[in-house]
């Protein structure tokens, strides 16, 4: 059974900011539903406790990125000098973040979803946009500025063997950030460092170890602990799930759906699999080749999806049991390789995979905007989107 976190383990300042994230919020995540889910090792069915921030107006936005960009130099070698190309990774990306939502970020390898994330954590400089958070623009921030909203803006990495420093012992690794952000006294950290490795389900005796005398589980949760010390307000988990076990993945997406409602943490989690990002997400954007193709809530992505690219993924996922009429009933197989980022197709970038692709596809970029049939807050980029015009139907006979 999974008991909510004891007092101890949440300062003055993290309880205060949990009530004001949590207030106006219809329900938040049920941690039944997660000791639910542990008992069997399966991941948390959030289907009856969903929280949409996005359409509920009383949640304040947090972290903010307006039409962002990142372009990385490369060098081509095909004449007799280098010629330098840009691959544009992020190409204009624009999404908002509330306090305490989780904003899952999908898309196939090479999309820009880690860069997205280097991005909203400032390890990366944008190219082009503005990213503000907190009301204050970080876009060009220098690393002095950056310093104490560091301690808001963490990064939970993929790998958890490459994300450790093997010299230092969990009692460093975990107790660094502490003292750099003055978190807790000197004289407290060891003890704060053992009730965060509680927290995190790891025995508080193993503090003088070392990363390689744990499983690769057991290593993410110490990431997890790490972020969780200077008590951030936004959790960016690239990946966070992918190098474990099955079993293990259950665990540590289940310890992460609890401390996000615990500590009201909002979270972007970034991942390639649509079924991990629809146990955890309140929204989802979906990314292809630098762009976000539809951005919605969970029911909008998994119930009417619109963009023939996000039908193709979920048509690939036939485990999802994705709602009746959402994607046609045929798989839908794409064809050919990912375009290059350095010199994507013109117009819509998914045009040269796309079965609905015409004239106008190659030469006007469609916008990502609201469409005929979707809810508020679901956008989809796209000339000709798909409508579940059987879900349609069915709305119009209720309330008829
Ligand atoms: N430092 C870099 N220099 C040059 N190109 C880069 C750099 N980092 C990323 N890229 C390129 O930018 C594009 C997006 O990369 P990114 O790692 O963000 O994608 P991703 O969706 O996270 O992929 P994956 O799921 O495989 O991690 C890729 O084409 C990648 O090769």
């Amino acid at each position: 059974m999974t008991e909510p976190l004891p007092d101890k383990y949440i300062s003055e300042d993290l309880r205060q900011r949990v009530e004001q994230t949590n207030e106006g919020t219809t329900e938040g995540l049920s941690t039944d539903a997660v000791a639910a889910n542990e008992a069997t090792g399966s991941p948390v069915d959030l289907s009856q406790t969903i929280v949409h921030p996005s359409s509920d107006p009383d949640r304040k936005t947090i972290l903010s990125l307006e039409n962002v960009q990142k372009l990385f130099p490369v060098k081509e070698y095909s004449g007799l000098f280098p010629t330098t190309l840009q691959t544009r990774a992020v190409d204009g990306v624009t999404f908002d973040l509330a306090a305490g939502e989780t904003l899952g970020v999908v898309g196939e390898s090479g999309c820009g979803k880690s860069t997205v994330g280097r991005l909203i954590t400032r390890l990366l400089e944008p190219t082009d946009g503005k990213i503000t958070f907190e009301g204050q623009d970080i876009t060009h921030a220098k690393e002095r500025e950056l310093r104490p909203m560091r301690r808001n803006l963490q990064l939970i990495f993929q790998d958890p063997y490459g994300s450790l420093n093997p010299r230092f012992t969990v009692q460093t690794i975990i107790g660094t950030p502490l003292e750099i952000h003055k978190i807790v006294p000197k004289n407290k950290i060891k003890e704060r460092v053992q009730e965060l490795l509680e927290v995190v389900g790891l025995n508080p005796e193993h503090i003088n170890r070392y990363p390689n005398e744990f499983s690769g589980g057991q290593r993410q949760r110490i990431g997890i602990a790490r972020a969780l010390a200077v008590e951030p307000k936004v959790i960016v988990a690239d990946e966070p799930v992918s190098a474990l076990d099955v079993s293990i993945q259950a665990q540590v997406m289940n310890l992460m759906s609890k401390l996000r409602k615990e500590m009201g943490i909002a979270f972007v989690f970034i991942a390639h699999d649509l079924g991990v990002v629809r146990h955890f997400s309140d929204r989802i954007a979906v990314m292809y080749l630098g762009k976000v193709m539809e951005l919605g809530s969970r029911d909008d992505i998994y119930g009417a999806p619109q963009h023939p690219y996000t039908q193709a993924l979920l048509s690939a996922a036939p485990d999802l049991n994705v709602v009746r009429g959402a994607v046609p009933a045929e798989r839908i197989r794409l064809v050919g390789d990912v375009p290059s980022p350095i010199d994507p197709p013109s117009g819509c970038r998914f045009r040269t995979r796309c079965w609905k692709a015409q004239d106008i596809c190659a030469q006007t970029e469609p916008p990502l905007e609201n469409k005929k049939g979707a809810g508020s807050g679901h956008t989809i980029a796209c000339h000709f989107p798909e409508i579940n015009t059987e879900m349609i139907a069915d709305a119009e006979a209720t309330s008829a």
